[in-house]
């Protein structure tokens, strides 16, 4: 394993929901709950869920746009969980975040140049003049020409804007950047190009990528690793070649399935999810992935312990009996015994 550059230990987001003439708490969203993962460095974690299991959430918590409920976060072994805004503001450089909608993201009233050099001036990096060069190397770098700092985002195709979005995200020189669904709104050709760039960016600056994204289809080239989260948890972790040859989980095995497959044979054996995601703010007692498909042993997972297992070497999955084989719910159980 690469040496940490973030670990995060049994970290929780719960949004408060109030109700009452008093607005008092009356219960919690639980969007994160209880998540631990490292990303080492120059690594790509490929973070795969259907939409509302918590990963831009987790994405947020992690760069700290919010402040987590519980757990810890420790970028460059230093804890920063806790930081004031001001505390964070040196560890921002090296960290830095990409949106999934480039329109959204980038402010339409300044020009590009201004956009990208927006968080030099905030870090009080160079002059007027070097900021200048360094915002049009910057362009150069993700494929733009130099005349686009004198344009606006809305100018550019979703593609470009996408790509002026990393050029901002690099100008601190990161180290871990967290892509929250990057080429998501992208066209499938599109898609590939800005892929290709994060690579190419990869290689040359030794970044390390949470890559974000709804479907295993997106992560299955960029990611070095991949973890499935479902409903504020992570049900199997594992390198991404064991995710898509060997998947344990029943939820990572019906993501797969939903990959679009060119081959009708096989397209003949997805596995359709059925039944809805369960609410955050009330989950299920039990496994939460058991509940939605109605397994037979649903009640016997009620407050049992379903966290990951380490089933073989660096391959962790939750302890489900709903959601694994019995021969493999017969090996984890054998592998937390022994450890
Ligand atoms: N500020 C907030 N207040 C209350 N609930 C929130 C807040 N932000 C997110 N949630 C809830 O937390 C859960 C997880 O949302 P999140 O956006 O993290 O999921 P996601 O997996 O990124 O989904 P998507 O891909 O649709 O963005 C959802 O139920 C969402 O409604």
């Amino acid at each position: 394993m690469s040496d940490p550059i973030l670990e995060i230990q049994d970290l929780k987001m719960h949004f408060p929901v109030k109700g009452g003439v008093f607005s008092r708490q009356v219960a919690a969203v639980k969007a994160v709950d209880g998540v631990s993962f490292h990303v080492g460095r120059g690594e790509t974690l490929g973070l795969v869920g259907e939409s509302g299991c918590g990963k831009s959430t987790l994405g947020k918590s992690i760069v700290r746009l919010t402040m987590p409920t519980a757990g810890s976060i420790r970028f460059q072994g230093l804890d920063i969980t806790r930081m004031s805004q001001s505390q964070l503001r040196p560890i921002r450089r090296n960290m830095q975040m990409v949106f999934q909608d480039p329109a959204e993201s980038l402010n339409s009233r300044m020009s590009v140049g201004q956009i990208i050099a927006e968080p030099l001036e905030v870090q009080g990096i160079g002059t007027k003049a070097t900021r200048k060069d360094m915002v049009e190397g910057l362009l150069d770098r993700v494929g733009m020409p130099k005349s686009a700092a004198q344009r606006f985002s809305f100018e550019f195709s979703g593609g470009q804007r996408q790509r002026i979005g990393i050029a901002r995200a690099l100008a601190l020189n990161p180290e871990l950047m967290v892509l929250d669904e990057p080429v998501s709104a992208l066209d499938v050709s599109v898609q590939s190009q800005v892929l290709n760039l994060l690579l190419e960016l990869q290689e040359e600056m030794n970044l390390a990528y949470l890559f974000i994204a709804h479907d295993l289809a997106v992560v299955k080239h960029i990611s070095d690793r991949v973890a499935v989260m479902y409903l504020g948890k992570i049900v199997e972790l594992a390198d991404a070649d064991v995710i898509y040859k060997d998947p344990k989980h029943a939820y990572t095995k019906a993501l797969i399935s939903a990959i679009p497959e060119p081959d009708p044979e096989k397209a003949n054996q997805r596995v359709h999810l059925e039944g809805e995601i369960p609410s955050p703010i009330d989950p299920p007692a039990g496994s939460a992935f058991g509940h939605r498909i109605q397994h037979p042993r649903y009640e016997e997972t009620v407050g049992m312990d379903l966290s990951l297992v380490e089933i073989d070497k660096d391959h962790w999955v939750a302890a489900d009996p709903c959601c694994l084989s019995e021969e493999d719910y017969a090996k984890v159980q054998k592998m937390r015994a022994m450890s």
